[in-house]
């Protein structure tokens, strides 16, 4: 399944709704045409203990990381990429009016030999 693990520090918590970013992510994806609704799953984990750049308190970090399965080409991968984190940064315009904000994005490539998965969504949502 196409899993999205958004990791952030802590100090953003009164910044930034989470459940709002993950389905403003979700959605996307979903967007995108590259991904099945009974596939996506996006999660955010908060870094309680981090060091950031000159340490400042105020600086903050997302970083977004895409674990996808194989046989999209490498510009449906480019294009979900960048749709991804044009959404992400706009939803996030008011962090990065600050100099004090960094984002991040990886696409990464499942290996279907050495996963596993069974999913009990897909019949339910395949026959809408
Ligand atoms: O192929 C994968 O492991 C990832 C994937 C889809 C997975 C599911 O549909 C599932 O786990 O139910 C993908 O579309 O990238």
């Amino acid at each position: 399944m196409p899993h999205m693990a958004i990791e952030y520090s802590a100090n953003l918590d009164a910044a930034v709704d989470m459940d709002g970013l993950c389905a403003l992510v979700a959605d996307t994806m979903l967007e995108t045409g590259l991904f099945e609704i009974g596939a996506i799953r996006v999660r955010a984990f908060r870094a309680q203990s981090y060091a950031i750049a000159d340490r400042l308190p105020q600086n903050g970090f997302i970083d977004m990381n895409l674990r996808i399965g194989k046989g999209r080409s490498a510009e449906e991968k480019k294009s979900a990429g960048e749709a991804i984190f044009a959404a992400v940064s706009a939803r996030l315009a008011e962090l990065f009016a600050t100099p004090h904000f960094a984002l991040s994005l990886e696409i990464r490539e499942i290996d279907a030999e050495l996963s596993w998965k069974k999913n009990a969504i897909h019949p339910r949502l395949r026959g809408k």
